[in-house]
């Protein structure tokens, strides 16, 4: 719903402007003059502010330069065509003409709000284009992927959180960014934050905004990220590590729609469609006591779970070669094939990085190719199957242990040996040692 401010000094003009607007499903708030509107709103939070120009103290005008870019509709009076050219001319959205036509009015603001959630959409896509998110372009034909589309289409229409799972690279935005594409709130913002890349000590004013003078250096007060998202989703990757002030905070946004800016006393609406992702066992992480479990609750009500690329069969030639196009599109190279050396080795690999890494090899051998193949040598990646990098890095010992008991079934004691880089007789003594006895002999 979008909140308009109305700057009006005559109780009667403005009761009956909010009358109207309410009338029209507007969220209305009234101010009598700009230094009460300044110290009574936030004037960033709303969509419009409708501001008569004659006003006790400051005009009307001098509104829009508080206004952080919220667009001003100006009133006038009738006849007064020098000061409605001067409004404009000062950065106005528009201007009318008091008395003004309930019609004319409804009209103007209409067309005033929609050219803000244009805006608001160019820039969320000019966003999204330097991100390169081709977010309609997923590559996945296994039965996993096919689920976690079917997921994707049926949980898009409706506001219910979403919970991304999946291992680093596997696809977690892209999925969040085609939820939000399916969703009602495909023309609002998507605003994506990776709790991670933010410092701890920042992360709740980045995300709830704070107060002027909420902390040392907090010299002006900030909207933040959750506000930014108001009326389209806010995408949360890596929530994991959401430190606790600020799940709290988050917690409430979700029950109550209500959200409290660092060092404010003041709560603001919002209404915001979360997605979070995470690589974390966050059921573990609540277990640890590191993550509120009545949140977890309120986000695990629909989960999607990317597989990790290892796990998606035939699908892993074709993302490659879909991703390969897509380097040579974006290096400006002709397109290029894959030998197929180079496509045994993909199958081979484990892909601890996923797609992204996938992508990242892709476009490195792209880089170095001379020619119109990409080699195994250009891919530079070890043409031995690896287990998947866990949370930790694993230690050798670890690493070791689970290299042997994934392929142990698969692979002869020569070829586990020779792929381990070892001996037939160390892998022997450190099975001895580590307690990992052969499951079936192997010749
Ligand atoms: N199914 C897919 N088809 C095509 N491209 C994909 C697919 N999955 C992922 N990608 C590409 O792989 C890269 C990594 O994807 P993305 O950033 O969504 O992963 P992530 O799981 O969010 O990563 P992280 O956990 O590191 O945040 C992106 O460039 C994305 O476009």
């Amino acid at each position: 719903m979008s909140r308009i401010l109305i700057v009006e000094d005559e109780p009667v003009i403005r009761t009956a402007l909010r009358r109207l607007l309410e009338r029209h499903g507007y969220q209305v708030a009234e101010a009598g003059t700009v230094a009460e509107a300044q110290a009574d709103h936030d004037l960033p939070a709303f969509d419009l502010v409708i501001a008569d120009l004659r006003l006790p103290g400051a005009p009307g005008t001098d509104i829009i330069a508080r206004c952080e870019g919220v667009p001003v509709l100006i009133m006038t009076s009738f006849g007064s065509i020098q000061s409605a050219v001067d409004s404009m001319k000062m950065g106005a959205a528009d201007y009318i003409t008091k008395p003004f036509d309930h019609d004319e009015m409804v009209l103007v603001v209409g067309r005033i709000l929609s050219q803000r959630r244009l805006l608001r959409q160019a820039q969320a896509l000019k966003s999204d284009i330097a991100r390169d998110y081709p977010v309609s372009g997923m590559v996945g034909h296994c039965a996993a992927m096919q689920e976690v589309f079917a997921r994707i289409r049926k949980v898009a229409p409706t506001d219910a959180a979403v919970l991304i799972l999946g291992e680093s690279g596997t696809g977690k935005e892209l999925v969040a960014r085609a939820v939000h594409e399916l969703s009602a709130r495909h023309d609002a913002p998507i605003i994506a934050v990776n709790c991670a890349a933010i410092p701890e000590n920042l992360i709740e004013s980045e995300l709830f905004g704070h107060e002027k003078g909420a902390f040392t250096g907090a010299v002006a007060a900030h909207r933040g990220l959750v506000e930014a998202a108001d009326g389209g989703t806010l995408f949360l990757d890596e929530i994991g590590e959401l430190p606790a002030a600020a799940q709290a905070r988050l917690l409430r946004v979700l029950q109550e729609g209500e959200i409290r800016r660092v060092g404010s006393a003041h709560v603001r609406r919002v209404n915001i469609r979360l997605i979070a992702a995470t690589h974390r066992n966050l059921q573990q992480r609540v277990a640890e006591g590191l993550f509120r479990s009545d949140l977890y609750f309120r986000l695990r009500v629909m989960e999607i779970e990317l597989p990790p690329l290892r796990e998606r069969g035939e699908d892993l030639e074709e993302l490659a070669q879909f991703l390969l196009t897509k380097a040579c599109r974006r290096l400006n190279r002709p397109l290029m094939a894959l030998a197929p050396e180079a496509v045994a080795l993909i199958r081979d690999y484990a892909w601890p990085g996923n797609v992204r890494e996938l992508e990242n090899a892709l476009e490195r051998a792209v880089i170095l190719s001379d020619g119109g193949q990409i080699t195994p040598e250009l891919l530079a990646i070890e043409n031995s199957p690896r287990p998947a990098l866990s949370e930790e890095p694993l230690s050798l010992e670890e690493y070791f242990r689970r290299f042997v008991l994934e392929h142990q079934d698969a692979l002869t004691e020569t070829e586990l040996a020779r792929r381990l880089g070892m001996s037939r007789k160390t892998l022997w003594e450190r099975r001895q040692r580590l307690g990992i006895p052969r499951t079936k002999e192997h010749t």
